[in-house]
C-alpha cells in the first residue's frame, strides 16, 4: 500500500475559481516532473508553471507546491496542482496523473490513513478532521477543532501512561514475589486504579454531550392534533418544510427539520398530534411521535391557544424531562390565557404574527447551553471511544478483585490496551478501515 502513489481531486467538485489536486508517494516527484516539463520547484514555495497533459498540450498556467518527505501532510513525498477550477482542466490533469507508472487515483480517506501511519496525525485527530469539514455549526467546529489540537489524545494519553507507570511496578514485583503481590504496592496500585477509574466514568458521562454536538442536538415537538406544531416548525425553520392545514391528524411521519440555534447543530422534528384514534396510520404516526419524545435531548410542547386547554399547560412542567412549554395561535388566545402570561416557563406564541419566537428561540438556545456546554472538559465523541473506556473500566474492576500479581498485571496491561487503541498507539487494521471509511475523497 505505501509503495504506490495516489491523486485526488481535494476540492469539491463545483465549478470553481480554484481545483487542488493533490499527490502523495514515492513518484509524486515524477508526477511534478511529466505535468510541468521541469525540475520540482523549491520546497513548501508556491511556485507558477505550466502543465501539460500526456499529448503535449497546454493544460493550465497554475501553482506547483512541493512537500518532500517527512515535512508533508501524509509524511511522504507530496506535490500540490493549484489549478483553475474547469472541468476539463481538472480532467485533464487527473487523467494524465493516471497514465503516470505507479500513480492510481485514491480512495476516500486514503490521504488522512497515510498520515495515521506515517504518525503524522493520531487515531482521535483523524476523526476530528473528518468532523472538521463535516462541521456545519460554531459549536460542531469548537469541538473538531479541539480534538484535532489533541486535546483527546493527550487525555486518553496521559491515562495510559498512569497504567504503563503502575505497571512498570507490578511487573518488577513479579521477579521478587511468589504469588499473591505485596501489600504496600497492592493498596498504591489499586488506589492509582480507582482514581483513574473515576476520572473515565466522568468522562464517560458527557459522552452523549459529544455526539449529540458531532450528530446534532434532538428537539421534538409534540402536542394534541391541530395545535400549530408544524406551523412552528416552519416559522423556527424559518421555511416551509412541514404540511400546514386545519384538518387534524394532517402530520404523520417524523419529518427532521437540521437547523443552526445558537451555533448548536440541532435537528428539529416535527410529530403527529398525540390522540387515542382507530385510523390504524394515524395510531402509527402516534406511536413514533411518542417514541421520538422519549428519547429527544429537548421537548417543545405546544397547547392549542385557541381552545380553551391553555390553563392545562401548567401541568405539563413538572415533567422530570427538559421541556419548554409553548401556548400557539396567541393571536386567538382566549380570556384564560392572560393567567399564564406571567408564568415565565409558559411562552405564548403566534407563528401567524410571530410574536413570541425571538422569546421561544433564545429560551431554546438558553436550554442548550445549560445541556451542552463546550467550555468544560472535552467529551468523547464517537461510539468507538466510549467502548475503548468502556473496556478500560471493566478491565480495572476486575483487577480491583485480583490479588494474584500475575493477574493484576494481565488486567492493567488490558486496560492500557484498551486507551491505547482509541488513540492508536495500538495499531489495529479493522479499526482503521471503519474510521477511514466515512471520509470524504482527496482527504
Ligand atoms: N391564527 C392562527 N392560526 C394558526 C397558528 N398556528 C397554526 N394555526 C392554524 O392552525 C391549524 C393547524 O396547524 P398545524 O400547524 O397544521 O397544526 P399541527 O399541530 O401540526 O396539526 P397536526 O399535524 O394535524 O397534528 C392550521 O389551520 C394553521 O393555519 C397561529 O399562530 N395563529
Ligand atoms: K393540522
Ligand atoms: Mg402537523
Amino acid at each position: 500500500m505505501v509503495d504506490d502513489t495516489i491523486f485526488a481531486v481535494a476540492t469539491a467538485r463545483v465549478r470553481a475559481g480554484v481545483a487542488i489536486v493533490r499527490v502523495s508517494g514515492p513518484a509524486a516527484m515524477r508526477a511534478v516532473e511529466r505535468l510541468s516539463r521541469r525540475e520540482v520547484p523549491p520546497p513548501r514555495r508556491a511556485s507558477r508553471r505550466r502543465l501539460y497533459d500526456h499529448e503535449g498540450d497546454l493544460v493550465d498556467d497554475a501553482l506547483v507546491l512541493w512537500f518532500p518527505s517527512p515535512n508533508s501532510f501524509t509524511g511522504e513525498d507530496v506535490a500540490e496542482f493549484h489549478l483553475h477550477g474547469g472541468r476539463s482542466v481538472i480532467a485533464g490533469v487527473v487523467e494524465t496523473l493516471g497514465l503516470i507508472p505507479g500513480l492510481r487515483g485514491a480512495e476516500a480517506g486514503e490521504f488522512s490513513r497515510r498520515a495515521v501511519v506515517h504518525g503524522k496525525l493520531n487515531l482521535t485527530e483523524a476523526e476530528a478532521l473528518a468532523d472538521l469539514i463535516a462541521a456545519e455549526t460554531v459549536a460542531q467546529r469548537r469541538q473538531a477543532v479541539r480534538q484535532l489540537d489533541g486535546e483527546l489524545a493527550r487525555l486518553y494519553d496521559g491515562w495510559r501512561s498512569r497504567l504503563l507507570r503502575a505497571l512498570a511496578h507490578v511487573e518488577t514485583a513479579i521477579d521478587f514475589s511468589d504469588e499473591d503481590i505485596p501489600a504496600d504496592l497492592s493498596a498504591s496500585v489499586q488506589g492509582e486504579a480507582a482514581t483513574l477509574a473515576c476520572d473515565i466514568s466522568r468522562h464517560l458521562a458527557k459522552a452523549a454531550q459529544g455526539r449529540r454536538l458531532r450528530e446534532g442536538i434532538e428537539i421534538v415537538v409534540v402536542g394534541p392534533p391541530n395545535a400549530g406544531k408544524s406551523t412552528l416548525v416552519n416559522a423556527l425553520a424559518n421555511r416551509d418544510v412541514a404540511i400546514v392545514s386545519p384538518r387534524p391528524g394532517t402530520t404523520r411521519d417524523v419529518l427532521e427539520v437540521p437547523l443552526d440555534l445558537g451555533g448548536f447543530p440541532v435537528i428539529l422534528c416535527d410529530t403527529a398530534g398525540l390522540h387515542v384514534t382507530d385510523d390504524d396510520v394515524e395510531a402509527e404516526g402516534v406511536r413514533r411521535a411518542q417514541q421520538r419524545a422519549a428519547a429527544a435531548d429537548l421537548r417543545i410542547i405546544v397547547h392549542d391557544g385557541s381552545v380553551g386547554e391553555v390553563s392545562g399547560a401548567a401541568t405539563v412542567m413538572m415533567t422530570e424531562v427538559p421541556a419548554i412549554v409553548v401556548v400557539s395561535k396567541w393571536d386567538l388566545q382566549q380570556p384564560d390565557a392572560a393567567s399564564i402570561t406571567s408564568n415565565p416557563k409558559v411562552i405564548g406564541v403566534s407563528a401567524r404574527t410571530g410574536f413570541g419566537l425571538d422569546r421561544l428561540r433564545a429560551r431554546i438556545i438558553v436550554e442548550l447551553e445549560r445541556n451542552f456546554d463546550t467550555s468544560g472538559g472535552i467529551a468523547p465523541t464517537r461510539e468507538r471511544h466510549q467502548g475503548g473506556l468502556r473496556a478500560c473500566l471493566a478491565a480495572l474492576q476486575r483487577m480491583a478483585a485480583e490479588s494474584e500479581v500475575e493477574l493484576v498485571a494481565e488486567e492493567l496491561r488490558s486496560a492500557a490496551q484498551a486507551l491505547g487503541r482509541i488513540t492508536g498507539r495500538v495499531h489495529v487494521e479493522e479499526v482503521l478501515d471503519m474510521i477511514f471509511a466515512e471520509f470524504c475523497l482527496g482527504k
